[in-house]
């Protein structure tokens, strides 16, 4: 199989959701079938960047990632774009071979059969800021392709009352899943600084927003690497 790989990096750590803190190499997938307005990861999306993609086979994505990590076994995080465009059975399997874990990242629109050899799948369904909607049988697939998996979490990026509103509602509809919230970023560009202050803010914002409705079933989470690397590459 070839790739379409947008970068490979690491080891870092993820800094968001269920998985946040654990040390990772992420596989950054070339394209995507969304086009969320504040996508902090356009070089993976905009096909203006299509020439920085480059085709690989499993074997030299999985060469990449083993040097990466010393040989020594750790969780990889697949990401993107949308990693559910491409199959990544293939470089699952060499990585299961050699005692390695997977997570993926998607937003839920396209359903794999490789979602069930995955340790973690994160579906990431995209509030109403993104300007995109929810095929929601497209989400279900997702969960159906992914049984199998013993990790199945759910991730909401939310930038104001409507998002936080519909996480709500999306977490009435899947009570059963393990809900991550984290404030969006509006400072996406690399070249530019984070304000820390802004970003601080958006996440006391959320979790006055959760603790003072007596929510008490999702976690709020920074991105914590915005937080020590801004919108930095490669981290
Ligand atoms: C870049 S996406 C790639 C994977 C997949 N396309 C998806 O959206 O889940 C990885 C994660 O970053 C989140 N994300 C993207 N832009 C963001 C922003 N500006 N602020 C906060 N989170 C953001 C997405 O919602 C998703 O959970
Ligand atoms: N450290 C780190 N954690 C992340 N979690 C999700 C990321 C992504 O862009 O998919 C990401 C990323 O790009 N870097
Ligand atoms: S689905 Fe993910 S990668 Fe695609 S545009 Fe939205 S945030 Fe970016
Ligand atoms: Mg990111």
């Amino acid at each position: 199989m070839t790739l379409r790989i947008a970068e490979i990096f690491g080891p870092t750590i993820q800094g968001e959701g269920a998985l946040i803190g654990e040390p990772t190499v992420f596989i950054r997938a070339g394209g995507c079938d969304y086009r969320c307005s504040w996508c902090d990861s356009m070089h993976a999306v905009d096909s203006a960047y299509r020439h920085a993609w480059t085709p690989l086979s499993d074997n030299a994505v999985w060469d990449q990632v083993r040097d990466l990590s010393g040989g020594r076994p750790l969780t990889v995080s697949i990401s993107g774009g949308n990693p559910a465009i491409q199959d990544f059975s293939g470089v699952i399997a060499l990585g299961k071979a050699e005692g390695y874990r997977f997570a993926c990242e998607t937003q839920g629109s396209i359903a794999k059969p490789w979602f069930a050899e995955l340790d973690t799948l994160v579906l990431s369904p995209k509030p109403p800021s993104s300007g995109e909607t929810v095929d929601w049988a497209a989400f279900e697939n997702c969960l159906t392709a992914a049984k199998g998996c013993r990790n199945i979490v759910l991730k909401i990026v939310i930038f104001d009352d409507a998002d936080y509103a519909w996480a709500q509602q999306v977490a009435k509809n899947h009570p059963d899943l393990p809900l991550y919230l984290q404030p969006g970023n509006p400072e996406v560009d690399p070249n530019q600084p984070v304000d820390l202050q802004v970003t601080t803010d958006r996440l006391l914002w959320l979790i006055e927003k959760v603790t003072g409705d007596g929510w008490f079933t999702p976690r709020v989470l920074p991105q914590l690497h915005v937080l020590v690397w801004g919108n930095k590459r490669g981290v």
